[in-house]
């Protein structure tokens, strides 16, 4: 098992959320800014939210097929520590980003069976592999079992965590970190601070919320 998991709480949009996950004791945000987003946050509220966390928790933007001089400006107007890079992205896309800001690429299972060109850019330094469902936020687990003997070390796991099932997931696959946003939540973009709590807690004990 991983020594230290790290754990994201994506979809901050306000400083109230961001210093409880904080507290809570996760070790990254995320704000997303992709225009679809239910969770869409604006680049002074994710500014305001990342300057309260202290200096050690990393604040992650999100983005979904935006072009490179948004994704650039907005991640450091917005005081971003990194960038997260969902869509159908090219190698030299993602390796340019790479050169700004430390990447969490992230792609779906179908990627991990096939798509070279898409893989072909985690053996760049600084950029991380995320895997997730194919409609990011919307809160379907993957199906772990089927990627037990593919899924690679060093990865990160989302899709569908919350505090109920994120003990199991890290059990299955033994990812390098977690991340979630619809389980976490009373309504799109606010957090449920008892769920974040439990889930936090879960992902670092190994014991779901309900105690199993
Ligand atoms: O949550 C969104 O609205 C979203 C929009 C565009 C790109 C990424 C988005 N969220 C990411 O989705 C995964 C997991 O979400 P869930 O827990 O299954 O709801 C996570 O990486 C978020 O960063």
């Amino acid at each position: 098992m991983t020594a230290h998991i790290r754990v994201k709480v994506c979809g901050t949009t306000s400083v109230t959320d961001a210093v409880q996950a904080a507290e809570a004791g996760a070790d990254a945000l995320g704000f997303i800014f992709a225009p679809i987003s239910k969770r869409l946050v604006t680049v002074e509220a994710a500014r305001a939210a990342s300057l309260s966390v202290g200096p050690v928790v990393a604040r992650v933007g999100v983005f979904l097929n935006q072009g490179l001089d948004e994704v650039l400006r907005t991640a450091e107007r917005a005081r971003m520590s990194a960038v997260q890079l969902h869509g159908d992205l090219s190698s030299l896309y993602v390796s340019e980003v790479a050169r700004y800001h430390p990447v969490l690429r992230v792609l779906r299972p179908a990627d991990l069976r096939g798509n070279a060109d898409a893989l072909e850019v985690l053996d760049l330094p600084g950029v991380t592999l995320m895997l997730d469902a194919p409609e990011p936020g919307g809160g379907v687990p993957l199906d772990w079992e089927a990627l037990r003997s593919v899924f690679p070390a060093g990865a990160w796991l989302a899709g569908g965590l919350g505090p109920q099932n994120v003990a199991a997931a890290i059990q299955a696959l033994n990812p390098a970190g977690v991340d979630a946003v619809s389980r976490l939540e009373s309504s799109a973009g606010v957090k449920n601070h008892e769920l974040v709590r439990s889930f936090v807690l879960a992902a670092r004990s190994g014991l779901s919320a309900d105690g199993a």
